[in-house]
């Protein structure tokens, strides 16, 4: 991916309309979040190839490891709809922050599953001003994937 820090959207090769479309539902996807005990919501929104946009949000809980990030909820939502590898790019916002969220080891883990190392992740901060794009191998370097267990 070359990065286009001016454009964004050139570097995932969408339409800017596509783009500001995606900022605008990883944000509002925020409002979905279940975080009584963070407080913090956090939007994430997959885009297909088909051009659908899947939400998901954090959804915490009592015992607090059973905590469920934004970016795996929309994952899961997009396998079980039958949208596994016709996705473009993940994109996240964190409420209230001022600079961009980044994803956790375990969901960078969870997407290494489904998209290859070059699969572009945009995170966003809060309001949306600032956007910071990276592939799946800038933040997950030497991974271990499917292919590492084939016989
Ligand atoms: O990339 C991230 C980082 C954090 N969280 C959630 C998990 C928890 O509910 C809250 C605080 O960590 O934010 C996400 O959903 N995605
Ligand atoms: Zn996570």
């Amino acid at each position: 991916m070359h990065l286009n820090e001016q454009e964004p959207h050139l570097s995932i090769g969408i339409e800017e309309e596509t783009f500001n479309e995606l900022r605008q539902q990883a944000i509002e996807a925020r409002s979905l979040s279940y975080s009584p005990y963070s407080h913090f919501k956090v939007g994430c929104c997959l885009l297909t190839k088909s051009n659908d946009f899947i939400k998901g949000a954090n959804i915490e809980n009592a015992s607090y490891g059973a905590t469920i990030c934004a970016e795996r909820t929309a994952i899961v939502k997009a396998v079980t709809g039958d949208e596994t590898d016709k996705w473009v790019c993940l994109a996240i916002s964190g409420e209230s922050l001022d600079e961009c969220i980044t994803p956790c080891g375990i969901c960078r883990q969870t997407l290494r599953e489904f998209v290859d190392a070059e699969f572009p992740i945009v995170m966003f901060n809060g309001d949306g001003s600032k956007v910071k794009i990276r592939t799946l191998n800038q933040l997950l370097p030497d991974s271990f994937g499917p292919d590492n267990l084939q016989t």
